[in-house]
Order: structure tokens, then C-alpha cells, then sequence
């Protein structure tokens, strides 16, 4: 049996006014140990989740639980959760030691206890040394563990991160994604990450909620999301991918580009409209007689371990392509790809309406045996 969930919506909606709701009827579950990350644009509703699991502003309707206990009234400083902000918040007339003992002091700890805990947090994110800096003497890299130090420092059982890399430069970035995917390792604590950022989100993550417009698109693995993209959206903030229109001629047979494909995809009505995704590294360059395809090739860029390949089909499709192969611009060349390469998306689909799809042909099924 699974272990019960750290942290469970159940049809959580946030409303302000009058205006339509920035989270719309959502749920999800979070279990203890793994590393989750909120992915999706601007103005998503990415921050409004970490706020209602912090406490600090409350859901307009809906459920939310800690392990089993409803605390949609549960005030912020009784929740067993810290969050590391963007801007880090730290105080800048206190040093690095008296940053993190904060909180603890406010809670009247005893000195030697404070002592033990601050020890231990500024161990384990490496600022053993630098306990009597000034934080304007620290650098970005620093000053964010200083923020992480001064979360973990409470022992929370989840830490929330709100875009907390963003203020890096991109090798500090990478430096610091893998010191905090190693910290939450470490600890063997939940946390909840917040990035607009898609490569970090994969890069990071146990599992991934991408959001749109307040409502979760698709929950799963990085590879899952990756792989199977549920709909445009995810498609396309996800990596880069071919998307085009076409139509379910029946299980495993679609047609796009004005000719049938072999796939992999079934349980959509005959001669639905879809959309089919490609991802440009599943596309193989060979000669127009073996390709499934034919394009030709417009532009081609070098991109280190691949050439990046802008082509157009006769129908003015555009196909780009990695590949290892360089092709000349204006050159003929055929694409081959595997049916496992096609993912066939109903339109604009999202993960919950996908799910209510499959309990329907279940109830269809139940019906025809009885
Ligand atoms: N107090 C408030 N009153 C009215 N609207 C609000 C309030 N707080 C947030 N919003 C709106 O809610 C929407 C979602 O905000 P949220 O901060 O959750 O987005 P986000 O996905 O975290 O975006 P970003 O990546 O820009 O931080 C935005 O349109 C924002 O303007």
C-alpha cells in the first residue's frame, strides 16, 4: 500500500472578487520524500498554490490536507512547511548565524539548542566558516543557501521554493539545481518547487504539474511528460515539438500531412480530429525514397551535440529536426520515424477530462456486458 499523501487538494478553487478564478477546481496529491515542481507560464497560478499550502492566504472553496488533517483554517506559523522566496528575504543588518537562528529565537528556544540547529542547517548547506558574514558580503549563491539554511533550520516537512534560482546566473543556476536536488535527497523532505523554467523542471524534478491558466494540464514523471504529452500546451512548453493537425482514422491509423500513419495510440472515435506531436529528435534524415515524409530544407543551425534543421513539407508544414546528420539548405531530404515517435492529443485536453475520458469507455464497456 502506498503511504498516505503530505499534502492533498481536493477541488481547490481561489477566487478574488468577481474576476474568474486564477485556480480553477484543482486537485492533487504530494507524497512525503519526493521533489515536485509547479512548471507553467506567467500568472498561472504557480505562487497561489504555495500560499495555500503556507497558509498564507486561504482557498475559496475546496479541501486542503496536511497528511490527514484538513487545514484550510490552519494559520501559516502552526504549519510544519517553509518556504525559501525568490528574493530570499533574508535580513541585512544580521549576519549568516543570526539569519537562520531567527525563527528560533522567536519561538524561545534555549541558546544551545539554537546553537545545535544552526550548526547543523549551515552544515548541511556547505557555510560552515561563514557563520559572522554580513550578508551584503555574501554572494547570490550564498545568500540563497542562507535562505534555504534559515527554512530547513525548522525542520519542516515540506519546503516550498518560489523561483528561487531565478535571480542566479545560468552557471550558478545549473551548479545550484544539482545542490538542491542532492539537499532534498539528503534531507528526505518534500519539496515543492516553483519554476517557469522547463529544462530546470526536468532537469529536477520527481514530478512535474504543468499549469495553465489555473488549472493543472498534466501531472507526471519528467520522461512521462516529455514522452507523452497530453496537449498542445504541455507540448509545446515542453521542449520543442512538431505539432500538427489531423485525424484518428481508427485505432493505431492516423492521418496527418494527407497521409496514414501506423501509431501507437488507440480509443479515439473514427475519423476524430487530433493533433499529432513529433518530437524534432525523433526525426531520422534519410533519401526522399525511404522517408515518410519529404521536406525541404530551409534553415540549418549548429547547436553543439546536434544541427537544428528548420524544413517545410508541400504542404508548407514546418518539421524541424535534430540530428547529428547535416543536411544542405534547399536540399530534398525524407524523414523516417517509428510509430512509437507519433503521439496523437485529442484537442486541448486536459489531464482530468483525459481521465474522465477512459472512465466513460469503462462504463461504455460495463454496459455492453451487461
Ligand atoms: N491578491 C490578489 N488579488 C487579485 N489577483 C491576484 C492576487 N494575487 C495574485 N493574483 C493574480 O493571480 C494570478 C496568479 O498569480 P500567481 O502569483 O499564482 O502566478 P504565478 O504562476 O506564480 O506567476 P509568476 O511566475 O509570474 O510568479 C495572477 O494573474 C495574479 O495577478
Amino acid at each position: 500500500m502506498t503511504e498516505q499523501p503530505i499534502i492533498r487538494f481536493e477541488n481547490v478553487t481561489k477566487q478574488y472578487d468577481d474576476d474568474p478564478p486564477i485556480l480553477d477546481n484543482v486537485s492533487f496529491e504530494m507524497e512525503k520524500g519526493k521533489f515536485y515542481t509547479l512548471l507553467g507560464p506567467s500568472g498561472c497560478g504557480k505562487t497561489t498554490i504555495l500560499r495555500l499550502i503556507s497558509g498564507l492566504i486561504e482557498a475559496t472553496s475546496g479541501k486542503i490536507y496536511f497528511k490527514d488533517k484538513l487545514i484550510n483554517h490552519v494559520p501559516a506559523n502552526k504549519r510544519q512547511v517553509n518556504t525559501v522566496f525568490q528574493d530570499y528575504a533574508l535580513f541585512p543588518h544580521l549576519n549568516v548565524y543570526e539569519n537562520v537562528a531567527f525563527g528560533l529565537r522567536i519561538r524561545k528556544m534555549k541558546n544551545d539548542e539554537i546553537d545545535k540547529k544552526v550548526r547543523e542547517a549551515l552544515r548541511f548547506v556547505n557555510l560552515v566558516g561563514f557563520e559572522n558574514r554580513e550578508i551584503k558580503e555574501m554572494s547570490g549563491g550564498q545568500r540563497q543557501r542562507v535562505a534555504i539554511a534559515r527554512a530547513i533550520v525548522n525542520e519542516p516537512e515540506v519546503l516550498l521554493l518560489d523561483e528561487p534560482l531565478s535571480a542566479l546566473d545560468l552557471k550558478l543556476r545549473t551548479e545550484m539545481q544539482y545542490e538542491l536536488r542532492e539537499l532534498q535527497q539528503r534531507l528526505g523532505i518534500t519539496f515543492v518547487f516553483v519554476t517557469h523554467d522547463q529544462e530546470e523542471a526536468l532537469a529536477m524534478s520527481d514530478e512535474i504539474f504543468v499549469i495553465n491558466e489555473g488549472k493543472i494540464q498534466q501531472k507526471g514523471t519528467p520522461r512521462d511528460i516529455y514522452d507523452e504529452p497530453i496537449n498542445r500546451f504541455v507540448a509545446n512548453f515542453i521542449g520543442e515539438s512538431n505539432i500538427i493537425k489531423g485525424k484518428m482514422i481508427r485505432d493505431f491509423l492516423v492521418e496527418f500531412d494527407g497521409k496514414q500513419f501506423e501509431c501507437v495510440d488507440q480509443g479515439f472515435s473514427p475519423n476524430e480530429p487530433v493533433e499529432v506531436v513529433i518530437r524534432p529528435e525523433d526525426l531520422e534524415i534519410t533519401t526522399p525514397d525511404r522517408g515518410k515524409l519529404n521536406v525541404k530544407v530551409d534553415t540549418v543551425l549548429f547547436r553543439g551535440v546536434h544541427y537544428e534543421l528548420c524544413s517545410y513539407d508541400e504542404n508548407g508544414n514546418e518539421w524541424i529536426i535534430h540530428s547529428t546528420k547535416k543536411a544542405e539548405i534547399g536540399a530534398e531530404i525524407g524523414l523516417y520515424f517509428e510509430p512509437e515517435a507519433i503521439h496523437v492529443m485529442r484537442f486541448g485536453e486536459t489531464e482530468e477530462e483525459f481521465d474522465a475520458r477512459l472512465e466513460s469507455y469503462d462504463s461504455y464497456g460495463d454496459k455492453d456486458a451487461d
